[in-house]
């Protein structure tokens, strides 16, 4: 079930939105935006966030989407992370590539972290993606950010389109977190109701055993855990009823 629900997404970044929006489009979550640059404070990622989802909050007066992103280097021991706006506004790509030319090590991780807060006074709630790649010089169109200096493999996001994108990406990691979150909290993620009880009908079907519902039982009265079903032929695995015939479940 998808999750039925619209988010006030807070940003002043346009390519942020438009990736949120392409990513949850067939979610089922709509995104409404407001842009406001709301102050960013020193310190961890998680601390960073948390305070930009509470101004959000404030400053609205209601439930909010915020996000931080971090471009974190590893032989920088994460810097510039959370920083790294303003090392890309001075510095530029190519500056923030020469800041690793004294390391063999290019690895750095890209982070994303939306933070939601349900209103005034509300505990943010935190929903982090990384994705790992290497800085490499400027490769693909840059539109976004240091799309053109994070590789992963093989190409720069800003080799990719934004399909590719977004199937990998720091945001997209962490808008499955919200996202699987959301449903939980809207019934979406409930568990329904265990199946009645079934007995293993050893009818018709040439000696194999068959089970139906979810609570396998045989002949005796014994459960029957589904991954101890031996079907012959056929491997560990149950044989289930459906509207189309027999369908076999290899519980792996
Ligand atoms: O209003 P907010 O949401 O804070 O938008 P912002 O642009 O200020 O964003 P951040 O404070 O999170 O700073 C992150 C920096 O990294 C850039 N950035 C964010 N996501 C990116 C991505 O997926 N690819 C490349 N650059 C990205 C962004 O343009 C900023 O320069
Ligand atoms: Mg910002």
């Amino acid at each position: 079930m998808s999750a039925a629900k619209t988010l006030l997404f807070v940003t002043s970044n346009a390519n942020k939105l438009a990736e949120v929006k392409a990513i949850l489009a067939t979610t089922g979550i709509t995104v409404e935006s407001k842009s406001i640059e709301l102050i960013e404070i020193q310190g961890t990622i998680e601390e960073i966030s948390k305070d930009k989802a509470r101004r959000a909050a404030d400053n609205v007066g209601g439930p909010v989407l915020v996000e931080d992103t971090a471009l974190c280097f590893n032989a920088l021991k994460g810097l510039p992370g959370p920083y790294v706006k303003h090392f890309l506004k001075e510095l530029k790509n190519d500056g923030l590539v020469k800041m690793l030319a004294a390391y063999d090590d290019k690895r750095a991780q890209a982070v994303c972290t939306f933070a939601y807060c349900e209103g005034p006074g509300q505990e943010p709630i935190l929903f982090e993606g990384r994705t790992d790649g290497k800085i490499v010089r400027q490769r693909g169109e840059p539109t976004f950010g240091w799309d053109p200096i994070f590789e992963i493999g093989g190409s720069t996001y800003a080799e990719m389109d934004s399909y590719q994108k977004n199937k990998i990406s720091h945001r997209f990691k962490a808008l499955q977190k919200l996202k699987a979150w959301l449903e939980e909290k809207h019934g979406g993620g409930v568990a329904p109701p265990p199946a009645a009880p079934q007995r293993i009908d050893r009818r018709n079907l040439g000696g194999h055993e068959v089970a139906q519902g979810g609570n396998f039982f045989d002949s005796f009265g014994e459960e029957v855990k589904p991954r101890a079903i031996n079907i012959a032929g056929d491997g560990m695995g149950i044989r289930k009823e459906t509207g189309r015939g027999w369908q076999f479940d290899n519980p792996n």
